[in-house]
């Protein structure tokens, strides 16, 4: 028998050594077990049980490789003088439990990669209705559109509007439609995301003047909401031109008139009937809605048919004062699912519509809202077409106009006013708006173009540093074109219209792709082209192309400007930074001055004494 016997000396002696491997571990167990009773009247910080846990885990997966080694040894036929299998477990068990001082570890040692949880979509978001973005190729005439009046399509062509762009051609039918069909059933919510420029706002702004223009009795019926002053005031402008004609009068409320000003323009009371409404559409931001909703008596949101939210992520981003919850109240949400004699004659509650070109891929967040039976309108980048529509695959992309040519440049730091510079001077550019990250980073860039372009240029700056009038005044002078160039911050980023921009320049790098997108897209607006680009240092390369690469952009051209040109203003730019300095200091003292002055007013007027009435 000792012929088929096969004697390993080198596998033997690993036995003997693996089990007096284990017998050391298992004394360690012991004398660390009797080290930690000693010392555990002293030593109980968090810290500590952590730093433990760790270590009686690694003695664990120590203690388990031996194992799983002797049980390759057992079946090799090898005997050693090692504890059973139950054994070990047992002691290992002890081990664990005796390590954490009444601390149990939870789950296994075990860290198998979990299968990807495919991300499942519900139906209405992986099915949507594609809006083309082409807006190069008009198929739906104005005059076609027999669904909207005539004083309507006439006042479309007086203001230059001879052919619907897309998401109109899908939207305005729609609405209306759905309008008419509400008698019989409730009509769908909607959500739309479409590129920046493409005219979402006429999309909503006619067919609620088309299907409210009928009604008598003055009510609010429409609700418009939007995150910021400007662009409330943006899109109450588009009412009024169009509101032009019926009876229905738009009102605007964002805090820019006082609170008692918007209260008498919103409600009336008679002796009669009590408060009545002066409105019929209304157009505000959440906040200063909220306070109507708190403190204006008769403000009344029970007929309401159309709940508009524009630029719908950012509003819904928005909880200051849980303007959701308050609004939630003042309109009925309850009750309407089920049509029956009872629900019939209830109020039904308004349509809810979202616009935005960076809709929310978050299906949670657009949950918030309760929408009855949504349906998603997004436009997707031709270049798919003649293929199958993925639908799964644009669901929450982003998409930019097709007019827009994106670029960027690569520079150091260091350089990187020169080579705006040279960039600009070299473009020959005008209708130009840079953004750059902060208030501050805008002031500084705006009087070092200055400096460099001296008269050449009107450049100013657009920054929270100015008073809303003068912000205006800027840019209406901006689209008049006596501005040629205005640096901002990402305040001017969202949804601002301004005709006719030949290019944005991202200063600073976006730091989200929202952020760039809604940037790019104040250029390549209504089917203009467009240029959006973006100043990089060498380190914000590779995170920038591949934040493009989300929203499908990966073929991005660098610009580079020659070195022999940047040599060429070295000169002028050492002039600029000097200048720069002097004016940054000069405005520091300034406001030290300033400062100071305040101080000394506010001590004099504490001092004054106070006149005491015996
Ligand atoms: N059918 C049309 N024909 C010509 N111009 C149009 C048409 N519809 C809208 N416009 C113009 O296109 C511009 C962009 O429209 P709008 O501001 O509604 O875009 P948007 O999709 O809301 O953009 P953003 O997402 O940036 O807010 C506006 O100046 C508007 O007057």
């Amino acid at each position: 028998m000792d012929l088929f016997v096969v004697k390993r000396p080198e596998e033997e002696d690993k036995v003997i050594d693996e089990s007096g491997n284990i017998a050391r571990l298992l004394k360690k167990i012991e004398k660390r077990k009797r080290q930690r009773i000693k010392h555990k009247a002293t030593k109980s910080t968090i810290k500590n049980v952590i730093n433990r846990t760790k270590e009686a885990r690694r003695i664990k997966r120590e203690l388990k490789a031996k194992l799983q080694s002797s049980e390759v040894q057992n079946l090799t036929g090898i005997d050693a003088e090692l504890p059973k299998n139950d054994e070990l477990l047992e002691q290992n068990e002890i081990a664990k439990q005796t390590e954490l001082e009444g601390f149990t570890i939870l789950g296994t040692d075990k860290y198998d990669k979990k299968p990807k949880v495919k991300r499942v979509l519900p139906k209405w978001l992986s099915n949507p209705t594609v809006i083309s973005v082409n807006l190069q190729d008009l198929q739906h005439k104005v005059s076609n559109m027999k669904c909207l009046s005539k004083d309507l399509r006439k006042k479309l062509k007086d203001n230059g509007v001879k052919y619907f762009f897309p998401v109109q051609a899908e939207i305005i039918p729609f609405l209306i439609q759905s309008y008419q069909e509400s008698k019989l059933m409730i009509p769908r919510d909607i959500c739309v995301s479409a590129p920046t420029g493409s005219g979402k706002t006429l999309a909503f702004v006619l067919p609620v003047i088309e299907t409210l223009k009928n009604f008598v009795t003055k009510k609010i019926r429409a609700l418009v909401i939007l995150p910021t002053q400007d662009l409330a005031f943006q899109v109450y402008k588009t009412f009024d031109k169009y509101v032009k004609g019926t009876h229905l009068k738009v009102s605007l409320i964002t805090g820019k008139s006082t609170f008692a000003q918007e209260q008498t323009e919103l409600i009336t009371k008679n002796e009669v009937f009590g408060y009545l409404s002066k409105v019929d559409i209304l157009v505000c931001t959440a906040g200063r809605l909220v306070d109507h909703l708190k403190e204006t008596k008769g403000f009344d949101l029970s007929e309401l048919k159309y709940l508009i939210i524009d630029e719908a992520d950012r509003v819904l981003d928005n909880v200051q004062n849980d303007w959701l919850y308050h609004l939630e109240v003042h309109i009925h949400q309850n009750d309407f699912r089920i049509l029956n004699l009872f629900t019939l004659n209830k109020p039904r509650p308004p349509q809810k519509l979202l616009f935005s070109a960076t809709l929310s891929q978050d299906p949670e967040k657009i949950q918030k809202l309760s929408l009855f039976q949504p349906k998603l309108f997004t436009s997707i980048v031709d270049s798919t077409e003649g293929t199958e529509i993925n639908t799964n695959l644009f669901i929450g992309k982003y998409t930019t106009p097709k007019e827009l040519t994106e670029k960027y440049i690569r520079c150091s730091t260091d350089l990187k006013p020169l080579v705006l510079y040279q960039f600009i001077k070299q473009e020959k550019l005008k209708k130009t708006l840079i953004f750059t990250h902060s208030t501050e980073s805008a002031h500084r860039l705006s009087i070092l173009l200055q400096l460099f372009f001296k008269d050449q240029l009107k450049i100013v700056e657009v920054s929270s540093r100015l008073v809303t009038r003068r912000r205006n005044k800027l840019i209406d002078d901006f689209a008049k074109g006596i501005v040629d160039i205005i640096i901002c911050t990402d305040k001017l980023a969202r949804g601002i219209d301004l005709v006719g921009v030949q290019c944005v320049i991202s200063y600073s790098s976006p730091t989200f792709l929202k952020t760039y997108i809604h940037r790019a897209g104040r250029t390549a607006r209504a089917g203009e082209f467009g240029l959006a680009v973006t100043i990089l240092n060498h380190s914000e390369v590779h995170k920038f192309l591949n934040l493009l690469q989300e929203a499908g952009k990966n073929n991005l051209e660098e610009i580079v400007i020659s070195e022999e040109h940047l040599e060429l203003s070295g000169e002028q730019y050492k002039e600029a930074l000097q200048g720069l300095k002097q004016s940054v200091t000069k405005e520091s003292k300034e406001s030290v001055r300033k400062v100071k002055l305040t101080k000394r007013k506010l001590k004099t007027n504490v001092r004054k004494p106070t006149t005491v009435i015996s």
